[in-house]
């Protein structure tokens, strides 16, 4: 299973030092965790790890530039982004897109077949105040009505405490097109600055055991 650490931007270095198979970088200035603006040194970031990039409801030019700018190797939808702005997108980056969503009790997982065409990945995660890095798990049970075919990331409030239910989950049918594990704000210091030490365990159970 791969794994994502999302919402770097403090110690940069030593959390690819732990080589984890993506990094994340938000580019939504109302994020505790934003890059600033005029970007930070990801040079600390080796070729293998990839570099997510991850926008709120942006225009396609800004998220051009940026993904220009930063080498990133991914972007990340992270807003209200409509199929015809994703299309938009996709045409203008020539990247692989995650588009991701926030599923709760009433979800239509129809919504996704429009959006389909245009993206690589979805990323499931929890419904909350803010867009992204809410800190608090939703129910994955759900994801059992996600009859696509396009891989997912699982994501919201993933912990160390999560990794036996983690387990559990992925067994179950829903999980079948499940191939990385997103981690945020439970393994922080403070925002944009990640815990080392949690972030070892995590990776000794997604490398180790999931
Ligand atoms: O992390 C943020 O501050 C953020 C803000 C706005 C949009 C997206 C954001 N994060 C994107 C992620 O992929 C997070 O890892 C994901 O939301 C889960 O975060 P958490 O619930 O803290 O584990």
């Amino acid at each position: 299973m791969k794994w994502k650490v999302c919402g770097n931007r403090d110690n940069l270095e030593e959390v690819a030092g732990l080589e984890p198979d993506y990094m994340g970088f938000i580019y939504w200035e109302l994020s505790s965790r934003a890059l600033p603006a005029k970007g930070v040194d990801l040079s600390a970031v080796p070729q293998q790890i990839k570099r997510v990039g991850v926008f709120v409801d942006e225009n396609a030019e800004t998220i051009a530039e940026m993904s220009r700018r930063d080498q990133l190797d991914f972007v990340q939808l992270h807003g209200n982004e409509q199929p015809s702005d994703v299309q938009k997108i996709k045409t203008l980056v020539d990247l692989p897109l995650i588009k991701a969503f926030a599923p709760s009790q009433h979800f239509d997982f129809g919504t996704l077949d429009q959006y389909t065409e245009w993206v690589d990945y979805f990323l499931f995660d929890t419904k909350g105040p803010l867009p992204g890095g809410n800190g608090y798990e939703f129910d994955w049970s759900l994801l059992d009505q996600y009859t696509g075919s396009t891989p997912y990331w699982l994501s919201g409030g993933i912990g160390l405490e999560s990794i036996e239910k983690l387990e559990e989950f992925l067994r179950q049918p829903g999980a079948k097109h499940c191939i990385a594990i997103d981690i945020n704000s439970k393994f922080e210091d403070a925002p944009g600055l990640k815990n080392i030490s949690a972030l070892k365990k995590f990776r000794h159970a997604i490398k180790g055991e999931l």
